[in-house]
């Protein structure tokens, strides 16, 4: 049997270039690769992180930013909990795709994923374009979750990105779990205290009469 206790699955979107596969490797290698080539269609990675005294399992999606492998890489949100999207600090024309990709997000994503949205290449201070707070102002407006600013060259908030994600996720489920044991709980309660479920049945069906015998 598998040790951990949940696994999540985490997909990378954004325009070309903007340093999704950097991130990943970064954070499940260590290492910044160089003349990093562009995505084909989808890659992924995995990495097992602590949350708590929990092992939580991240299976990381890397999708290819280029316009031409968009069919591909939509059929990878709907099974995401969580989705990131990056785009690139020094890259104007890369935030201004934002509201793009929400579009997709929206289209194709469970309603209830975890949104994250991260502007990459922090590193590269005189070259910025898009400043922290147009970052973050875009990131409320739009309900992310998260926002946060990061560098996979320098390793600047990477780590916490992931982090943050396998943390939140873990912390939902947790409710949801507590939230379905409560509930077979209260359901075994009451099937016990009525006889089983064929009195459930015997008392909605006595519930049923009565409220139509006093119209
Ligand atoms: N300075 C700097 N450069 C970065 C950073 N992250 C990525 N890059 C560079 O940006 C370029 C694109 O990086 P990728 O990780 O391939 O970008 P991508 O978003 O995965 O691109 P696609 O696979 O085409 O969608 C590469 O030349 C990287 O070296 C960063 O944090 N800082």
């Amino acid at each position: 049997m598998e040790d951990y206790k949940y696994l999540f699955k985490v997909v990378l979107v954004g325009n070309a270039g903007v340093g999704k596969t950097c991130l990943v490797r970064k954070f499940t290698q260590g290492i910044f690769p160089p003349g990093q080539s562009a995505t084909i269609g989808v890659d992924f990675m995995i990495k097992t992180v602590k949350v708590g005294n929990d092992k939580i399992k991240l299976q990381i999606w890397d999708t290819a930013g280029q316009e031409r492998f968009r069919s591909i890489t939509q059929s990878y949100y709907r099974s995401a909990h969580a989705i990131v999207l990056v785009y690139d600090v020094s890259c104007q024309p890369s935030f201004d795709c934002l509201p793009e990709w929400l579009g997709e997000i929206e289209s194709y994503a469970n309603r209830r994923v975890l949104k994250i949205l991260v502007g990459n290449k922090v590193d590269k201070g005189d070259e910025r374009e898009v400043p922290e707070r147009i970052g973050r102002d875009f990131s409320d407006v739009n309900h992310f979750d998260y926002f946060l600013e990061t560098s996979a060259l320098d390793a600047t908030n990477v780590d916490q990105l992931f982090e943050q994600v396998a943390t939140r996720l873990t912390n939902d489920m947790k409710i949801t779990d507590e939230r379905v044991h409560q509930y077979r709980a209260d359901a075994t309660n009451t099937s016990s205290s009525s006889g089983g479920p064929i009195k459930l049945i015997d008392r909605a069906q006595t519930q049923l009469n009565s409220c139509c015998s006093r119209q």
